[in-house]
Order: C-alpha cells, then sequence, then structure tokens
C-alpha cells in the first residue's frame, strides 16, 4: 500500500499546554480513517498541522511520500474542511463553492448541485445565516465535490439530523467506492461510523494509543464477566480494565489475541467472554487507559 499521508514525530502545545506528544501515523492511500480521541485530545490541532495551516514545534508531514515543507504544490491533493471553518461574514454558500472548484482540479461541480439538492441547501444564501447542521451540509458539499485525493473532515456530522446524517454516510461510501481516494475523518459518532471506517487512530493523553484496522481491533476486544474470585485467577488478569460491577457480577474489558482454546479455558471457569463493540473499545482506551 502506498502511503497518502504521514506525520513524523510531531509535536505540538499552546502556551504551556502539551497538545502533541511525538506523534507518528501513516495514512495510506485507498482508505477511510477515523480519527478518534475525547474533546481536547488534539484532533483538530493535529488536522491544521496536515493540512499545513499549522507549524508544529517538531515533527514533519509527508504528503504522497514528500515532505510538505515549502512544497505548496503538494496541497493540492488534501482538501480540509474543519467543523469550525471561518469563512467570511458575507460569504454566500456559492461563493464557498467556487473557491473551493477554483482550487482543485478534480472539483466536480454536477455532484455538487446533485449533494445541494439532497441536503436542500439554498446556494444563495449567506453561510452566516445557516443552522450549525446546513453549516456542515456545506462543509461536506465541499469538501466531497472537491474530489481531493486525500480528504479531511474534521466532525462532520455535528448538528446534522438523522437522515442528513444517512445521506453523509450513504455518499461517502459511494464516492469512496468511486474513486479509491483517502478519507481522515475526525469523529465522536463511533457506534454510527463503525462500519464505515476501515482504520481508526485513536489520540488520548497527547499520545497515539491505538492505530490498528477496526476488524483487528474487534478481533482482539473481549467483555469478561463473572465472579471476581474467578476472573482474577486468569492469568492476564493484570492486562484486564475493570468496567462494572453488579451484584456478585464483575464485568472487564481486555484487548488480547485469544484462540479457541483460550475461550473454551476461561468458560469453563464460569466465565463469559464476549466479543464487543467499538464504542466499548474506545471507552476502554481512552480517559487514562492504553492497550
Ligand atoms: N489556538 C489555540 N490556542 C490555545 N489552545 C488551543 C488552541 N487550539 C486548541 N487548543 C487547545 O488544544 C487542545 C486540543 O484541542 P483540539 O481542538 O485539537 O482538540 P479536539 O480533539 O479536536 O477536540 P474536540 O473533539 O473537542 O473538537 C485543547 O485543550 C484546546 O483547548
Amino acid at each position: 500500500m502506498r502511503e497518502a499521508i504521514r506525520v513524523e514525530n510531531i509535536s505540538h502545545r499552546f502556551g504551556k499546554k502539551n497538545v502533541l506528544e511525538d506523534i507518528s501515523v501513516t495514512f495510506e492511500e485507498g482508505k477511510i480513517y477515523g480519527l478518534l480521541g475525547r474533546n481536547g485530545s488534539g484532533k483538530s490541532t493535529l488536522i491544521s498541522i496536515m493540512a499545513n495551516q499549522l507549524i508544529p514545534d517538531s515533527g514533519k508531514v509527508f504528503v504522497n511520500g514528500e515532505y510538505i515543507g515549502k512544497n505548496m504544490d503538494l496541497l493540492e491533493n488534501i482538501c480540509t474542511v474543519k467543523e469550525k471553518e471561518t469563512f467570511s461574514s458575507d460569504s454566500r454558500v456559492k461563493d464557498i463553492f467556487n473557491v473551493y472548484s477554483l482550487f482543485f482540479d478534480s472539483y466536480d461541480k454536477e455532484y455538487e448541485k446533485y449533494l445541494t439538492k439532497k441536503f436542500n441547501i439554498n446556494i444563495k444564501k449567506g453561510y452566516t445565516g445557516l443552522s450549525r447542521g446546513q453549516k456542515s451540509a456545506v462543509a461536506i458539499i465541499t469538501a466531497l465535490s472537491a474530489n481531493a485525493p486525500i480528504t479531511v473532515l474534521d466532525e462532520p456530522t455535528v448538528g446534522l439530523d438523522e437522515a442528513n446524517r444517512k445521506i453523509f454516510y450513504d455518499e461517502l461510501i459511494d464516492r469512496y467506492s468511486e474513486t479509491g481516494n483517502t478519507y481522515i475523518i475526525a469523529t465522536h459518532m463511533i457506534g454510527e461510523m463503525e462500519n464505515i471506517i476501515e482504520h481508526a487512530v485513536i489520540i488520548d493523553e497527547n499520545k497515539v494509543v491505538l492505530d490498528e484496522d477496526i476488524s483487528d481491533t474487534l478481533e482482539k476486544s473481549y467483555i469478561v464477566s463473572g465472579n471476581e474470585e474467578d476472573i482474577r485467577k486468569l492469568e492476564f488478569f493484570d492486562d484486564m480494565k475493570h468496567i462494572s460491577k453488579v451484584g456478585n457480577t464483575d464485568t472487564y474489558f481486555i484487548y488480547r489475541n485469544m484462540n479457541d482454546d483460550d475461550i473454551k479455558n476461561i468458560r469453563e471457569n464460569n466465565i463469559a467472554i464476549e466479543h464487543t463493540d467499538y464504542r466499548t473499545v474506545f471507552l476502554n482506551v481512552t480517559g487514562g487507559g492504553q492497550i
């Protein structure tokens, strides 16, 4: 697989606040990535650095294997639309579309019109007069129509109602299937996006705590529950993370390769073990947890 964008040893602080500490990640071509992390974990900061809108204290960004540095031409490969996008107060929606269409050679005007209709956006309206959800729709329309090799979306679904979120997910998958481009999506909608994202990068406490295909992570992620005394006897007990206690039943999270025999042994000791969903993985690897 060829790399689309790579960040190497990125560190950044705002004043005294350490935000990113020695972050290195390679985003390969032709995948949908989730950039995940709790509020304030540094996702938007990393996106700004990838888009060359913010110079990190240290570290480098490479696009298609080339160091961005002062090579601004490389930026034509990346379309970034951020949640907190600031367009000038007198911008109309159609002005915003025009700016993007001039910058990106690959911009698809027909697709823009199709999506505008789907999201029911009036392109003559001023951007500042749009609702929160309509602003998100405009961001999605510009990003998907730009059709850049690498599209980075920061919180694309903020304010979108359920029907519009479905339009976004369907169109993203269609666009991805048609183009094979790379999509990097910072999102909190983990449950809804679990089946769309192929690979997740989770940032927590300034570091990357997980960088893996979702299917591989789910394969290794289990919920174990039973009597505390029985569970404590498991050889990998120290690697387990306690989730809850209800009556005499304790529930733990474990991220570990296990074969059929391991699982059979656990069940023979009166302990239940099941695979879990990505939301549970996320909750257990963030906020101090590390796997
Ligand atoms: N321009 C700035 N000046 C000072 N601090 C900043 C600035 N931008 C971000 N921060 C701080 O850096 C940290 C990371 O912010 P960032 O917006 O990157 O997080 P995030 O993961 O995108 O958060 P969220 O999910 O809440 O949008 C936060 O503590 C934030 O307050």
